[in-house]
């Protein structure tokens, strides 16, 4: 029985505690940790059956010897802190997205990890597990298409209160488009482009939305991503892969199609928690099983690397207006 610490209370982290102490096998919640004492004391209310300590300091919870591991759920900004605690206690730790804030954090926590010579380190990007990518993957792979050309995604979302920067459509949104499409395509980054036209009356003030990427892979394949923030209509992700021998459209979860009051409509999804419930679930079960033998299956803190240096260049693109260049180095041997 894996052990873990929870660190971030809050929207995921409630949902992680829930799916780590009741749904998934083979693991318990010990411990919690929030900044917030109350916030930890709330979602340690929702383990029943057995003791959850509480904590708001994250080394002390790290070094808990009745905590295996750790999933950290705090923002983006806090993770670097929890994650290195728990590489240098060589303990596997489940990070959400984004690994870290900024591509030199997420160096720092890569050579952490090599120095300490075991994969500890998992980072959430949950879509690699979704059902609907996996056959998009599986039908790419088997070859019987030729080689992908253009991706055309959109990802888009009902609204965003006014804590949300337009850098966020970047670090918060489209990084997971940036990891999964890396994954789909089996392919890095070479550049990137934003372009920021006419701006939806949805949005704050200071928000840009939305938001068109343009990423040319290595290998040449371009992707056009809308990131469309306050759509107001619904949670929607899309994807298709133009390839040389046909064209491959991702298929959502679905929903009834039903016929009422002179119409006929069907359902989208409106929150994120529900289009990837599934993906979580066999993200989570699938870390847990390996975490137990010291083993990271998923993405790794490479990956969470990857990603940010891909993000920063965006960042830079959405200011320059440029296309601007990645720069990755060489992958580790560690990671190969
Ligand atoms: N994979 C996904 O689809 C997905 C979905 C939602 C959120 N996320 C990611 O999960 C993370 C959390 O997002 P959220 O929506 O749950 O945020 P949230 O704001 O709802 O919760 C964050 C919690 O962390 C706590 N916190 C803040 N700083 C802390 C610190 N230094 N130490 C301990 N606790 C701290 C806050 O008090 C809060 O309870 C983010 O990185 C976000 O990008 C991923
Ligand atoms: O844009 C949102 C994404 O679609 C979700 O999957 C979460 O990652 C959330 O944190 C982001 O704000």
């Amino acid at each position: 029985m894996l052990k873990v610490g929870v660190i971030g209370c809050g929207a995921i982290g409630r949902e992680h505690i829930k799916r780590l102490s009741g749904k998934l096998q083979g693991s318990m919640v010990t411990a919690v940790c929030d900044m917030y004492e109350n916030s930890a004391k709330e979602a340690a209310a929702l383990v029943s059956g057995s003791e959850v300590k509480i904590y708001t300091d994250v080394q002390a919870i790290v070094n808990d010897p009745n905590v295996d591991a750790l999933v950290v759920t705090s923002p983006g900004f806090a993770h670097k802190e929890p994650v290195l605690a728990a590489v240098k206690a060589g303990k596997p730790v489940f990070c959400e997205k984004p690994l870290c804030t900024t591509a030199a954090d997420c160096k720092e926590i890569v050579e952490a990890e090599i120095v300490g010579g075991k994969h500890l380190v998992q980072v959430g990007f949950m879509r690699r597990y979704d059902k609907g990518y996996n056959q998009v993957k599986d039908l790419l792979d088997s070859g019987e298409f030729g080689k992908p050309l253009v991706v055309k995604c959109t990802h888009r979302a009902i609204e965003v209160d006014s804590s949300y920067s337009t850098e966020m459509a970047v670090t918060d949104t489209a990084i997971h488009e940036i990891d999964c499409l890396h994954w789909l395509l089996d392919d890095d980054w070479e550049s990137v482009q934003v372009i920021m036209g006419a701006n939806t009356k949805f949005a704050h003030p200071a928000l840009r939305d939305p938001q068109v990427m343009i990423m040319q892979s290595k290998k040449g394949v371009t992707v056009v991503l809308e990131v469309f923030v306050n759509c107001k209509f619904g949670y929607d992700i899309n994807c298709e892969v133009v390839c040389e021998d046909g064209v491959i459209h991702m298929p959502a979860p679905s929903f009834p199609t039903v016929r009422k009051a002179g119409k006929l409509s069907t359902d989208i999804e409106t929150n994120w928690i529900n289009r990837f419930i599934d993906s979580y679930d066999i993200e989570l079960q699938d870390w847990i099983d390996h975490a137990v033998k010291f083993e990271v299956a998923g993405p790794n803190a490479w990956d969470g690397y990857i990603a940010e240096v891909t993000a920063d260049a965006l960042v830079e693109a959405q200011a320059s207006g440029k296309i601007e260049k990645i720069e990755l180095g060489e992958t580790p041997a560690f990671y190969k």
